[in-house]
Parts: C-alpha cells; structure tokens; sequence
C-alpha cells in the first residue's frame, strides 16, 4: 500500500492484492463501511481530503493513511526475466476474462460498468473469495499487525505501476494470481464451505440497504444458497482429480440472500363448504333431484343452499363464494327446473330462452357439458355453446336447428348477434353472468354492455321480465358496478365469513377451501429452472399426488417448458408436443391408453360394466402408473380451439400429469384430483391468485399451492397475508434435495455427490440440450424474452415488489438454460435473425433462378460440379442414401 497526493486534497492510495497480506482487511472493510467511501479507480483508492468529518478510512486502514503523503518514488522495479516468464505463465492459466474487480470495494454501480467493459467473472470472484479469507483474519489478527505489514511493502514501485496505465494490469494480475494460488490452494470442500460469520454480515448489510418496509425487519439464516459475490466459482464443471464433493457450481454463486419472512398469525378467511341440506329440501322437480343424486351428490353445498332459493323465486342474484363451491349447479339447477315446468313444453324453435356468459372457451365447455347432464331428466331443452375457434358455419347451423339454453364467450356471442339472424335473445328469460370481475378484466365490460343493449333492443314492447344472476369467488368494483347497472334489487349471498359488514360484499379478504395449504418458495434465479425440475420431480415421480398444474406468465414460457420438461423429466420426449394434441390423443386411444370419451349413444342405458372398463382404462392406468412417463400438456390461448379441447378432456381424465398453462385456465375449470397448484410466476393480482389455487382443494378435497418467488418478491407474502392468506415456507434446498434420488443417472454416471451437483447436472443438461437443439434454443430464446416483458407489465399497484430495474436479466437467462448474453436474447437478436432469414431466401432464389438459367441453357447443374474422372453414371440416389457413412470410408 502506498499512498500519493493527486494534487487536488486528495489521497491516492495503491494497493496490492496480496493473499499474504493482512492488508486485505483494509478492502474487505471498506467495502463494508458503504457506497459513499473512497472513489475507487483501478489499483487505486481516491480518498478526498475535503472530508475531514470522515475518520474511518484511516481507522479502517490501521492508521497507515498520512495526510499529505507524497508520491515516494517513480522507480519501478525490473522484473527478471525468470519472474517474467512466470507470470507470463500464470496468465495463460488463468481464464481470459481478466482483473475487473482487483479493486474488491468498488461500488456496486462502478462494478456494473466495469463489467460491462471487461465482462470476466473468474478473477472477480477469487478475489471475493479472497476477501472472505481476509475477513477470516481479520477476526484473528490484530490491528497492529496488519499496519506493520502494510508498511513492510515497498510502496515505491507498486505506486508507479499503478500509477502508470500500462502497468496496471500486471498489479491486478498480481494480486490475482494471488487469489487464485490462494483459491486452488486448499481442498475443494474449504472452497465452498460457507462462512456463517461473513454470509450474516452480507446479509444484514443487505438488509439496511432494502428500504421496503416489508423486508427491512426480515432476519437473515444460513442456506445452501449464499450471497454469492463472496464464493468463488468454477464454470460447470467438476474440478479434475478431486473427491466427490468437489464440485464447484456457478449455479450457487453470485446469487441474492434468502430472507426469513416471519411466519404470520392472521386468520385465514375459510368458507364452509357443505350445509346439512339436501337437493330433495328444495322445491325442485324430482327428476332434477334424482339426476343430481346419480352424480354422487346427496347434500348441498353452502353456497347452493343460500343461492337456489332466491333464484328459484325469480329474483335477481349476486354470488361471490369461494373456489370448488359448486357456484355452477346455483344457476343450472333453477334454469333447468324452471325450463322443465313450463306449461306450454319447450320447443327448440321457441330459440334462446337462458343465455350464460363466460370468459373462456374451456369454461364454456365445461359450463355445457353441465347443463347436458343435467338436461337428462328434460331432454327436450337443448343447450348449445359458441366460442371461438370452432366453426362459425357449424355454429350457425345449430343456432338455425335451435339452442334453448346457450353458453358462450363475449366475443364470439357478439360475432353471431351481428352476423346471424337466426339468433334472437327476444324470448331470453334468465341471464347469467359467471366469473364476472374476469370478464371485465379482461376488457369484455364493452362485449357486456353490448349483450346486455341487444338484450333491451330485443325485448322491447314485449312483457318478457329478465332475471339475471352474477358470479365469482372474488368480485372487484367494477362487477359491483355493473351489478348496480343490470341487476334490480338483487340477493347478495356471500358465503366468507370474515370481516364482512352486513349488507356489503368484501373485496378485501379473500376466501379459500379450508383444505387448501398455501406454500411459497424464494428460490435465487438462477435456480428456478432446477428447483422447478426438482419439485415436479418429488411429485410427479416420488409423490402421490402426481396431478399438477404449473401457471406460467407467458405462452411461450408454456410452450418451451412444457417441450422441455417433457423431453428431460419424461420419456415422451418433446417430440409429443410437437404433435397436434388431437393427434396425440387419438395415438393414445388407439394404444388404448385412454378413453376416447365419446361413450355410447344411448350410454345411459347401459349398466358400467366394471370388467370392461378396467379393461379399458388397463392400458392407460398402467402408462400413468409408469413415473418415467410424466405427461406434460400444455393449455394457453395461442393453441387450435381442438387442441385445447382435447388437452383440457384429456388432463380432466387423467389422474397424473402436469397441465402447464397461463391464466386462461385460472378461472372456473374443475379439473378432479389436482393435488398440487405451481405458480411459477406470481399472479398480477391476488384475486388471479385465490383463482389459480383454486384448481385443487375443491368441494372439500385436499389440496396445496406453492408459489415460486425471488427473493426480492418476497413483499408479495405481505401482500397475501393482508387479503387473509397466510403461506407457510418450503425452502428451496428440501425441494433441491429430491434431485439426489431422481434415479436418472446413467450406469457410466457418478450418481452425484452433493445436492449442488446434482442441480448442476441438469442444469448442465438443459443447457448442453439447448446448444444442441436449435428448436428448442428458440423456444426458450423467446420464452425469455416474453417472460421480460410480461415481469416489465406487472401492473403498478404490486411494481414494487415486481421491479423490472432490479430484474438480473443474466440470472433469468440462466433460468431458461440459455448461455447467451442477455443483450443476445433481446429485439436484436429477433431483428438480425429476419434478416438473415431473409438472406437466406434471396440466396436460395437466386441460386433457383440460376438452375432456371442453366437448364434454358442446356448447362445441367451436375455437369459443373462434375470431377473429370467421374464414371457419369447417375448415383444420385446412392449419394443421399450413403451421404452419412461419406466419411467413414
Ligand atoms: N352438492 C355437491 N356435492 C358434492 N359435490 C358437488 C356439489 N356441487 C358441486 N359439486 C362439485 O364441486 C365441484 C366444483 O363445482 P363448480 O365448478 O361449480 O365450483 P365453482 O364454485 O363454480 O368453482 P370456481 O369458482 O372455481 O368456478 C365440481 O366438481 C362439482 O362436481
């Protein structure tokens, strides 16, 4: 260390990075000491003179700071030539990427840039490492110690050659070679052991550094996951000629702390599911009654007993009741009976007398195939559905034969209302509105509007009086809103027993099945691809509850997980994605692996035969039982109106799988014996959330949720326990555990050793995976980039905690098993790929026009690419056949 006037106060204090050298406390402390201390250049430390007030530096330094102290020496030592060559030699050993953070305590903004400039790791992290040794001895060795050894240097010639530009690279690959010697010194297990003592330090340093009130009274613990800037790394690889914990993971390193969020005391909101009622208490037909009774139901739910009545009596009703409580037999079954006693019996002439409107297609599939069991007991009331995606001609076809009760979703109802005049809601007597607050979410308040004036218009001049009913689990202003628009003097049932005023619906507090158990996991991001892995891995293969739904944030996030997870966790392989799902399905039928779930014309009729269903199901059974064949099928908006047919009856039969989708199969799907709800991107809102989990646990059946955050999301947990949900933690090194016992090891394989390594390996895996799939590179390429852009349009209310600056694009990149630069990954990368899409093209029709040329010309394209001592026989059909074993010979 020396020390040198700049001329302008100040101090300019050269260092060295030296293992040997206590001094090292020096950096490690003024790193600590705050962003605020020296302006660090490099190999130099700027410490203004202005301030006096700031006492630290020398105190931190062991008082070796001497104000005024002037440039000793301009003298530079020779190097012999022996030492020369040496070091010569230890750079090459050294990875290329070079010295950028010889200066440990630069702050966090000027490590940025200087990465940006020399984007190197390796030395950087030796030196944190170093660090953390020095830190070590730093509790060790005393004070004075360190001052004497400092003062041991000869500050002459480091200070010039820090002074001088071209020579500043040579101190930082001093003090480098350093480190390293000092990395590789000990035995690999002492490399990544973990230092309680400087972890805690980092730690709570990071907790003064984060301002959100949520956070700041977090506690820090040890983890397998540290703050990495102070581990050092390998790349992916095992360090040669070591012992089984050797290995040396850049998946654990560099990545955030982990924080402990106290665990909360807030009541959860619940909801009684089932009342002591039965179907037969109510005024209802008993056809109706039996029917229900055949579909296993013998008492009412809460929500069906508080919600029947009013509907049966013709009056208007509003209906908010939690998740799986049977909302949908509150409107079906009043329809149906009404429709059923009517005098004069219902024609399917007399057109569209109940209309029902929901979000999305599969919810309006489902909300049909509803009504089709129940109308067994009337078969002479007909229900329908449009959505989009089917045919429009075969739609027309069918409103023309006549639909009496018709469900369908915003847009496709309008298309038809404008475009199809044997549709007329003239005769319509019962409106129903499901998942209302979803519908106005998603922009269809105008569809709504629209439906509801059609309505009027209509009915106009005729007697006819609408009742209408609204539902959802969750309702937001806006639904009250349009319930104080459509409805008159309605029934409010809402079922939460919470903090609800009487009279008034709660939109705060949100209810959830009692048997519902909500987790989160705060996984670093670089981990979330394995950890994912791990967790359907522990489920899905080891578990019992192995039928699963991931939400994704994207579409492409769907596609390329569902390809690749398919392809690394499953035997089916990502070829089965490819494949239409219809096609998938209809290969799975004829393996006799699945139902085709036509049944039987007249199935009522015919007794089960439970001899000849086992036998059926046999095949199909014995695939699910198989764990190595995880069926991965994806549900998202961007797929055929057959293809989300198919996936959403396929995964409804099955009773394993994983069903990776967005939020469009968040609201209203039933979806039996769900055991386990991924989020693997938080919901925009917690209503999405109450929605999503929603899909298991339902009428009274188990259920769990675990909900995948970064550590810097960890606010989101404030945000749930403020709406009454209250997830308890599973941490993320019990679910990595799973990957020790995945069995997926190859006989030539070392089964690995620690649970580091094996999370590395399939890191590994996927990313050797995506370096040699270019197709599946793409997907994840622009799963990445989707997944940018949906965490840049989180909406304002939760930004904070969704914060996009804060966003390490590197770490997410790794997420997806991509090793491109993020900057790579981005519009750039999209532009400079049509161009030479476009290159190509024009090459290609160039090269055509060409062979065009030729032929006119009589010139054959062989005959200029033909050796003399070709035989000018034609073996073009040899060549392709023999084009592979070309180089074996
Ligand atoms: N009385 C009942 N007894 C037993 N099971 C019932 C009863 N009523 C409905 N169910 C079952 O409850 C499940 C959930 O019903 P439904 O889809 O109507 O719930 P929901 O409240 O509309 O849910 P979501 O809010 O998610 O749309 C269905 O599988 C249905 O078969």
């Amino acid at each position: 260390m020396s020390q040198t006037s700049n001329g302008g106060g100040g101090l300019l204090l050269n260092f060295r990075v030296d293992n040997k050298e206590p001094r090292q406390n020096y950096f490690s402390d003024f790193h600590k000491k705050g962003k605020e201390s020296p302006q660090e250049t490099l190999g130099q430390v700027y410490v203004r003179a202005a301030r006096p007030q700031r006492p630290s530096v020398q105190q931190q330094t062991g008082g070796i700071l001497k104000r005024g102290g002037g440039s000793q020496a301009n003298f530079v030592p020779r190097k012999s030539v022996q030492e020369q060559n040496r070091e010569k030699e230890r750079q090459n050993v050294l990875p290329k990427r070079s010295a950028q953070k010889q200066n440990a305590s630069v702050n966090d903004g000027e490590r940025e840039k200087q990465a940006e400039a020399q984007p190197s790791r390796s030395v950087q992290q030796n030196t944190s490492f170093q660090e953390r040794e020095t830190e070590k001895q730093a509790e060790t060795l005393p004070r004075k110690g360190v001052q004497e050894n400092n003062n041991r240097l000869p500050e002459r010639g480091r200070t010039e050659q820090a002074n001088t530009p071209g020579k500043r690279g040579l101190l930082q690959q001093n003090g480098s070679f350093h480190t390293r010697g000092r990395e590789y010194d000990g035995p690999p297990q002492k490399r990544s052991k973990f230092n309680t003592q400087e972890f805690t330090n980092t730690a709570q340093q990071h907790q003064r550094e984060d301002s959100h009130p949520a956070i700041a009274n977090l506690m820090t613990r040890d983890t397998v996951v540290n703050h990495g800037s102070h581990e050092p790394t390998a790349p992916l690889k095992e360090v040669a000629g070591e012992g089984k914990n050797s290995f040396v993971s850049s998946l654990f390193t560099g990545n955030p702390i982990i924080p402990v969020i106290p665990k909360s005391e807030v009541a959860r909101v619940s909801e009684k599911v089932f009342s002591e009622a039965s179907f037969s208490s109510l005024n209802i037909a008993p056809q109706i009654v039996s029917n229900v009774g055949k579909l296993g139901f013998t008492s009412m739910t809460q929500v069906q007993e508080k919600s029947i009545p009013p509907v049966l009596a013709g009056r208007d009703t509003l209906v908010k009741s939690q998740t799986g409580s049977g909302k949908t037999l509150t409107y079906a079954l009043p329809i149906i009976h009404k429709l059923m006693m009517r005098s004069d019996r219902v024609q399917r002439t007399d057109g569209v007398l109940a209309l029902v409107v929901v979000p999305t297609r599969e919810l309006a599939l489902q909300s049909y195939q509803w009504f089709e069991k129940l109308c067994k007991s009337c078969v002479w009331v007909v229900p329908g559905y449009l959505v989009g995606g089917e045919k429009k001609k075969a739609e027309k076809a069918r409103l023309r034969k006549g639909i009496n009760i018709l469900v369908g979703t915003p847009g496709r109802l309008i298309d038809h209302l404008h475009h199809t005049k044997s549709l007329s809601l003239a005769r319509v007597k019962y409106l129903v509105v499901d998942e209302a607050d979803r519908l106005l979410d998603m922009g269809y308040e105008q569809s709504l509007t629209s439906i509801m004036e059609t309505l009027k218009e209509h009915q106009e001049g005729q007697a006819t009086t609408r009742q209408t009913i609204m539902l959802s689990a969750t309702l937001s202003s806006g639904v009250e809103k349009l319930a104080g628009m459509s409805l008159v003097e309605p029934e409010v049932v809402d079922i939460s027993y919470g903090e609800r005023k009487s009279g008034q619906l709660t939109t705060e507090a949100l209810a959830t099945p009692e048997n519902l158990d909500h987790h989160y996991v705060l996984v670093p991001a670089k981990l979330r691809l394995v950890t994912l892995a791990a967790f359907i891995l522990s489920k899905c293969r080891f578990g019992n509850e192995r039928k699963m739904i991931i939400f994704f944030a994207t579409q492409d996030m769907v596609d390329y997980h569902t390809a690749l997870f398919s392809e690394i966790l499953s035997k089916y392989g990502k070829e089965t994605v490819k494949k239409s799902y219809l096609m998938q399905r209809a290969e799975r039928v004829l393996a006799g692996e699945e139902d085709d779930g036509k049944g039987s014309e007249d199935e009522e009729d015919i007794e089960p035969d439970e001899e000849g269903e086992k036998a059926q199901r046999g095949g199909r059974k014995e695939k699910e039982d198989d764990k190595d064949m995880i069926l991965f099928q994806k549900l998202h908006g961007n797929m055929t109106q057959q293809d989300r047919c198919a996936v959403f009856n396929s995964f409804r039969e099955a009773s394993a799988g994983v069903l990776m989708c967005t939020d469009v199969a968040s609201r209203g799907l039933d979806l039996p014996k769900v055991g386990w709800i991924v989020q693997f991107n938080a919901a925009c809102t917690v209503a999405d959330y109450v929605h999503r989990v929603g899909r298991t646990a339902r009428v009274n059946t188990p259920g769990a949720a675990i909900l995948f955050l970064a550590p810097a999301e960890a606010p989101y947990i404030q945000l749930l326990t403020d709406h009454k949900i209250t997830p308890s933690e599973i941490r993320m090194p019990s679910i990595l555990r799973n990957l020790m016992r995945s069995g997926d090891f190859a006989a030539h394989e070392r089964v690995p050793g620690t649970v580091e390594e094996a999370a590395t390996r399939i890191q590994v895996k996927v990313e050797r995976l995506l370096l040699a799939d270019w197709e599946l590179h793409e997907l994840a390429k622009k799963a990445y980039v989707s997944f940018v852009r949906s965490y840049a349009s989180y909406p304002r209310e939760v930004r904070e905690m969704f914060n996009f600056k804060a966003l390490h694009l590197g770490h997410y990149a790794k997420s997806m098993g991509l090793r491109d630069a993020p900057g790579a990954l981005g519009a750039g990368a999209a532009f400079k790929a049509k161009r030479e899409k476009k290159e190509r093209t024009e090459f290609r029709e160039r090269r055509k026009r060409i062979q065009v040329m030729n032929q006119k010309c009589g010139i054959l394209p062989k005959s200029l690419t033909m050796s003399e001592f070709d035989s000018g026989l034609d073996s073009l059909p040899q060549t392709v056949k023999k084009k592979g074993k070309k180089f074996k010979g």
